[in-house]
């Protein structure tokens, strides 16, 4: 932790506007003395950096305003909060049921959550508005005077480069003899191959291709940054080449440490006090969260500090903020978290929903869960259940919840900040393993939610990775899979996903799914996609269900007929066009750039995948055959009708119940049994029923020990 902190003050003395260091403790009226301590300590670490320039103390609107600019450089969209989210701020600080004012905060100092005006709201037409303190208009003419000069830089380079001669690419001698240690002309080679590829016609030698330039560059990135080629590789299709550069510095920075306020033991101005009071410099995260505080530096170790301990806050990247958000959990309702260890999602998950309803915290790594546990404890969550499944048998466990988040097991290719050991481990197979294990999660994540549920029938599916096959791949599978649409996700940052990548092509409302990068969005890369069950039945399958029981199952996947899956395929179209014709489909934003190399095992996989289709519809009639027989068999023995009687009844009386049941008295989740859902697990890839779902019913029935338990002891009542 030690390491951490002096790597944030490193952090600050880079990137923190003096003036905003002093804002902090002005906004939140840390006392005279100690604030002009502080002052002084800053005015002497600026001095010694000769980073940050000694400034006057400034009144807090100019510190805002300041603020905001320090947001602009670091890529976050920070407007002004508006009166709205000062009032949404004021509910979700009452969470905590304390009213009494904490001592020494007061409307006065709460300046930091304070509504600013409109942008342009009262500004003359050139820009300038009468209420402009001196400081703003200073800060518009020199932003002005920035944007004037870097056009001018701009148009010279453009004059330099049409008098400028080729570069020359060294050949491989050259590049035999080149000094190992000679980072310098290595980076020196990346910055000017880049340049050659924006400029391709005027730059290049006339006997080389675009390819070897781009195969230079490639290796050159990998070596001097430390990736393993395959990876790079893969970075290269994904962006241009200068932006794989953005891309790979950005990695090579430390993300802002970020904390959240637990609300359901305190507020995040109490707590934004209290951390303040220990020397602790921060800031609120960003407009889009009323509960995360950035810290920027810390004199104590901040996963250590009494109200950490207290479960005030939970130590948690900007980046798992998203995918909670846009799951917007509700109180009293019934949701999974899928893979939830070590719980920073979990539990904030539980803070939405005010500690009340039924919150699953499902994990398949038992250690890990341990974690989450001492998580749930130290934040005073009561209302979640832990649970130690493969995701993708949950289904036949538990299913009819209102909400489903599945945070993924992924690659981590947006979180190489963070573990520098990915540049080296992963590579284009561990792409695609965990490709597939997440498609055969997010249909089990699907088949988990009840399309009914009056409130929610959400899944949200997540990953910290930027690659396509972990997301936009797994997200379209899921839409030909289960009768989902993609909706919006609720978050106003982030990018659209892909439409179209290399030689593959995505749904149209795959914009509705959004995309962060650490050079764009100053924080972890990852993705979030939001969907909606619109029925409890599944487009990939062909055969009807004459049983009557699982037709009043609302929560059970069903076998379609013909003539149901061509009502399903219509609504999914319907549900398209809706789509479609409500998203501006900006090809040039959603596209990612083209590559001339296939992407052979993008092919494969989609190979495999019809197979699978094949395969799946072959063995389905085969086992409508055995199962026709095996019931004709079955009707003969009496004793075996006597048996299934009073599961038939059970299930028929449990479904009706759960049909006319009011939404909002939720119960826990049914724990179903098992064989009845055609859940996706191993060695029973997605969308085929398992094993144990094409035996004969008796047999189902005697394998399910629940249904033996009751028999039990009706016949001990006998
Ligand atoms: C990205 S992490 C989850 C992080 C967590 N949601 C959070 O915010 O703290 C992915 C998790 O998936 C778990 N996992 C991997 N395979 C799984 C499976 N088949 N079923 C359930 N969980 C799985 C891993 O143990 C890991 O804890």
């Amino acid at each position: 932790m030690a390491k951490n902190v002096s790597s944030k003050r490193k952090y600050v003395a880079k990137s923190i506007p003096n003036e905003q260091i002093l804002t902090v403790l002005c906004r939140l009226d840390v006392p005279a003395k100690a604030a002009a301590a502080k002052k002084g300590k800053y005015e002497k670490f600026a001095a010694k950096t000769n980073k940050i320039k000694a400034a006057p103390v400034v009144e807090s609107e100019e510190d805002e305003e300041m603020n905001e600019s320090e947001d602009e450089v670091n890529g976050i969209d920070e407007e002004e909060v508006d009166e709205e989210e000062e009032e949404e701020e004021e509910d979700d600080d009452d969470n905590y049921d304390d009213d009494t004012e904490p001592k020494g905060f007061s409307d006065s100092n709460k300046s930091w959550l304070k509504p600013k005006k409109q942008a342009g709201s009262e500004e003359d037409e050139d820009g300038d508005s009468d209420d402009e303190t001196e400081f703003e208009k200073k800060a518009k003419r020199s932003a002005a005077k920035e944007r004037r000069e870097a056009q001018e830089a701009e148009e010279e380079m453009q004059l330099n480069l049409a008098n400028q001669g080729k570069y020359e690419l060294p050949d491989e001698d050259e590049e035999d003899g080149e000094d190992e240690n000679d980072a310098s002309a290595v980076y020196q080679r990346i910055k000017d191959v880049i340049e050659v590829l924006s400029h391709f016609k005027e730059r290049r030698e006339a006997h080389r291709s675009r390819s070897e330039y781009i195969d230079q560059l490639t290796s050159d990135l990998a070596s001097y940054f430390g990736y393993n080629r395959d990876l790079m590789v893969m970075f290269m299709q994904m962006f241009s080449p200068a932006e794989t550069l953005e891309f790979i510095e950005a990695n090579e920075q430390p993300r802002p440490l970020v904390i959240r306020a637990n609300t359901l033991k305190t507020r995040r101005r109490d707590l934004a006090q209290a951390l303040i009071q220990r020397g602790v410099n921060l800031d609120p995260l960003a407009k889009w969260s009323k509960v995360g505080l950035k810290i920027y530096d810390s004199p104590v170790p901040i996963g250590a500090t009494p109200e950490y301990l207290a479960g005030h806050y939970m130590l948690q990247s900007a980046s798992s903020f998203g995918p909670v958000l846009a799951l917007a959990p509700e109180a009293n309702e019934r949701v999974l978290d899928m893979c939830c260890a070590p719980g920073g999602k979990t539990t904030y998950i539980a803070q939405l929903m005010r500690n009340s309803g039924t919150l699953i915290a499902n994990d398949l790594k038992k250690q890990r869960l341990k974690a989450t546990v001492a998580n749930l404890h130290r934040l005073g969550v009561k209302n979640c259940a832990v649970a130690n499944y493969d995701g993708r048998k949950l289904p036949s466990l538990f299913t009819g919840f209102d909400r489903v988040l599945l945070d993924a097991p992924c690659t981590g290719m947006g979180v190489i900040a963070r573990d520098p050991s990915i540049k080296t481990q992963k590579t284009e197979k561990d792409v695609f393993r965990l490709s597939h294990l997440q498609k055969e999660l997010i249909l089990a994540a699907i088949d988990a939610v009840d399309a009914k549920s009056a409130s929610g029938g959400i899944i949200v599916y997540s990953t910290c990775s930027v690659m396509v096959e972990e997301n936009e791949a797994v997200v379209e599978y899921a839409l030909k899979k289960r009768a989902v649409k993609l909706i919006d996700t609720g978050l106003d940052h982030g990018k659209p996903g892909f439409t179209r990548y290399q030689q593959l092509r995505f749904h149209p409302s795959m914009t509705l799914t959004r995309r962060f990068y650490p050079h764009v969005h100053n924080m972890d890369g990852f993705y979030v996609a939001k969907f909606k069950k619109y029925a409890n039945t599944r487009p990939d399958d062909d055969d009807k269900d004459e049983d009557e029981d699982e037709k009043d199952s609302d929560n059970e996947s069903k076998i379609l007929s013909k003539r149901e899956r061509r009502k399903l395929e219509k609504q999914n179209k319907k549900a398209s066009d809706d789509v479609e014709a409500s998203v501006q489909v900006d090809d040039s934003d959603n596209e990612a750039p083209k590559s001339d190399d296939d992407n052979e095992e993008v092919e494969d996989a989609e190979e495999e995948d019809n197979e699978e289709q094949e395969e799946y519809e072959e063995e389905v009639a085969a086992e409508e055959d055995d199962e026709k027989e095996s019931e004709a068999e079955e009707e003969s023995e009496e004793e075996s009708e006597e048996e299934i009687q009073p599961v038939k009844k059970s299930t028929k009386h449990q479904s009706k119940a759960k049909s006319s049941s009011k939404p909002q008295v939720k119960s826990t989740p049914k724990l179903k049994v098992s064989g009845k859902n055609h859940a996706p697990g191993k060695g029973n890839p997605p969308g085929k029923p398992s094993k144990e779902n094409s035996k004969p019913k008796a047999k189902r029935f005697m394998d399910n020990k629940f249904a033996q338990a009751r028999l039990k002891k009706k016949q001990s009542k006998k």
